[in-house]
C-alpha cells in the first residue's frame, strides 16, 4: 500500500522531470519558468524551488507547500524532507489555482516567446487552427494584468479560465499560465501554447486567418478530448 511519502516522492519525481520539457521545447530562458503538481487527496503541491537552474534539479529540491504555499515543515522527516529552498515566486498563483480549481492536479507557468508577445499586446488568440479547436476548445484567453505579491494573479488566472475552455490563459504583459489534470497535461497546453502562438502570429503576417465557426470548434473539441488516443 502506498503511503503519503511515496506519493510525494512520486509528484518530486514527476514535477522534476517536467522542467526537462521545457527547455526541450525552449519555452523558457534562465529561470523563467516552473511547473507544480498537485498531490492527490492532500491539501498540499510540490513546485520548482526559486531561482534553481532546470540543469541542477533533482527530486529532492522540489518543494512541498501547502495550498497558501507556505513550505511544509514535514515534521522533521528526511522523506518529506524540504531542502530549505524558498518556493518559486510564482507559487502564490499556483495554489490559488489549486485552492478554486479541485480538478486541477498541475500548473505551468513559462514566458515562452510569442505567447508572451500576444500577452505584450493584450490580445486573445483567435481559434484559427482545428489543433486550437482540439486542446483549447476555442480562443486562448487573456487574463488581467497583475502584479507578483498577492493572490492577483491566481484570481486572474482561474477567473479567465473558469469562463473558458482553454487550459491556457495569457496574462497580460506577463506571459502563459496553464492548468491540467495533473502537471503533465499542463506542460502539454504550454507547449501547444506556443506552438499556436507561433503558428497564427506567421498566419497573421501572410493575412488574415480564416475562422473557425463555433459548430466545427465544438466538433473537434469533442473528439480530441473524448475520442483521440483513446
Ligand atoms: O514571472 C516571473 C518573474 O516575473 C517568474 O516566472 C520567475 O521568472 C520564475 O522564477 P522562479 O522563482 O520560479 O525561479
Amino acid at each position: 500500500m502506498s503511503t503519503l511519502l511515496d506519493t510525494i516522492a512520486g509528484v518530486r519525481s514527476e514535477v522534476c522531470a517536467l522542467h526537462a520539457e521545457l527547455t526541450r521545447y525552449e519555452l523558457v530562458v534562465w529561470t523563467a519558468g516552473n511547473v507544480s503538481g498537485r498531490i492527490p487527496g492532500h491539501e498540499l503541491m510540490v513546485i520548482k524551488p526559486s531561482g534553481v537552474s532546470y540543469d541542477e534539479l533533482t527530486p529532492e529540491l522540489m518543494v512541498v507547500t501547502d495550498l497558501h504555499g507556505t513550505p511544509v515543515d514535514g515534521h522533521g522527516t528526511v522523506e518529506w524532507g524540504n531542502p530549505g529552498l524558498s518556493p518559486s515566486s510564482d507559487t502564490a498563483a499556483h495554489a490559488y489555482v489549486y485552492r478554486n480549481m479541485p480538478d486541477v492536479g498541475g500548473v505551468v507557468h513559462t514566458h515562452s516567446t510569442y505567447a508572451t508577445a500576444w500577452a505584450a499586446r493584450g490580445e486573445e488568440i483567435p481559434c484559427v487552427l482545428t489543433m486550437m479547436g482540439d486542446e483549447f476548445g476555442g480562443s486562448i484567453p487573456v487574463g488581467p494584468f497583475a502584479l507578483i505579491g498577492d493572490d492577483s494573479i491566481g484570481r486572474g488566472i482561474v477567473d479567465t479560465l473558469t469562463a473558458s475552455n482553454s487550459p491556457a490563459v495569457l496574462m497580460q504583459n506577463h506571459g502563459p499560465f496553464t492548468i491540467g489534470k495533473d502537471a503533465r497535461a499542463a506542460v502539454k497546453a504550454a507547449v501547444m501554447c506556443e506552438e499556436v502562438a507561433r503558428t497564427v502570429h506567421i498566419a497573421r503576417q501572410l493575412g488574415e486567418p480564416l475562422p473557425i465557426d463555433r459548430a466545427k470548434i465544438d466538433s473537434l473539441y469533442e473528439r480530441y478530448q473524448n475520442v483521440y488516443g483513446r
